[in-house]
C-alpha cells in the first residue's frame, strides 16, 4: 500500500478546491448549396487536412476545434450541414436553433450556387436568427483559377448589400489553410467581443456595429483576425 493512503488520486492540488473555469462553446453553422466544398472547408478548420474523398452529407455532420483567444479557451462547434434538400429536411430546425454564427458558401466555378445564395439567407432569416447572429460570405474553390465563373467584385457588391464579410478561398489548397481558419477565427472573435457571460442565449446580446466586407487576403496579408 503506497504510504500516507491517499484513496488513488495523482498527487498535486486537489480539483474539487480548483476554481471552476468554464469552456464557452460556440456554435457555427455551414450552409449552402450541395458540392460547394462545405465538409471540405469543415475539415480544414477543425482537421487540418483537405479530405480525398466525401460524400454528400446528410443531416449534419460536428466538428469541434479548441481554440485560444486572449488566454480563454473556446470550443468552436462546427456544424458541417447538408446541401442536398432531401439530405437536410428533418434537420432545418435544428440547425438554426440557438446558433450563434452563420457561414453561407458558395462555389467559385458555379454562378449558380451563388445566385441560389439569396435562397438560403431566406431560410436563415425565416428561422428567427437574431440580427446581431454574424453570418459570412465564403467563396470556395478559388485554386479552380480557370474556371472562376463569379468575379469578386459582384460577390463583394452581395456580401456588402447583406452585411456580411467577404471571404474567398480553398478548401484544398493547403497555401490557403490560414485563410480558412480565419474565416471562423474572425467569427469567434466577434462572438468573443459580443458576448461577456457564458450563456447559449442569442436574445439580449449587446449591439455591435456590422462588418464591412473585406477581401480574405488583404485581412490574412497582415497576419491577424479580420475583424
Ligand atoms: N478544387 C477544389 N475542389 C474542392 C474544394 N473544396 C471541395 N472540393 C471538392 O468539391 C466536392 C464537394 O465537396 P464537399 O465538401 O463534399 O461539398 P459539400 O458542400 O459538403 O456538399 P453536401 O454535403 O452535398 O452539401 C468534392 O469533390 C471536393 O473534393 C476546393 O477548395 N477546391
Ligand atoms: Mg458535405
Amino acid at each position: 500500500m503506497a504510504a500516507g493512503g491517499g484513496g488513488g488520486r495523482p498527487p498535486g492540488p486537489d480539483p474539487a478546491l480548483e476554481p471552476y473555469v468554464q469552456t464557452r462553446i460556440f456554435k457555427i453553422i455551414v450552409i449552402g448549396d450541395s458540392n460547394v466544398g462545405k465538409t471540405c472547408l469543415t475539415f480544414r478548420f477543425c482537421g487540418g487536412t483537405f479530405p480525398g474523398k466525401t460524400e454528400a452529407t446528410i443531416g449534419v455532420d460536428f466538428r469541434e476545434k479548441t481554440v485560444e483567444i486572449e488566454g480563454e479557451r473556446i470550443k468552436v462547434q462546427v456544424w458541417d450541414t447538408a446541401g442536398q434538400e432531401r439530405f437536410r429536411k428533418s434537420m432545418v430546425e435544428h440547425y438554426y436553433r440557438n446558433v450563434h454564427a452563420v457561414v453561407f458558401v458558395y462555389d467559385v466555378t458555379k454562378m449558380s450556387s451563388f445566385t441560389n445564395l439569396k435562397t438560403w439567407i431566406e431560410e436563415c432569416n425565416g428561422h428567427a436568427v437574431p440580427p446581431l447572429v454574424p453570418r459570412v460570405l465564403v467563396g470556395n474553390k478559388c485554386d479552380l483559377k480557370d474556371l472562376i465563373q463569379v468575379p469578386s467584385s459582384l460577390a463583394l457588391k452581395f456580401a456588402d448589400a447583406h452585411n456580411m464579410l467577404l471571404f474567398e478561398t480553398s478548401a484544398k489548397d493547403p497555401q490557403e489553410s490560414q485563410n480558412v481558419d480565419a474565416i471562423f477565427m474572425c467569427l469567434v472573435c466577434r462572438l468573443k467581443a459580443q458576448r461577456s457571460l457564458p450563456c447559449r442565449d442569442t436574445e439580449g446580446w449587446p449591439a455591435q456595429p456590422q462588418p464591412h466586407s473585406r477581401r480574405l487576403d488583404e485581412a490574412s496579408r497582415k497576419g491577424s483576425c479580420p475583424c
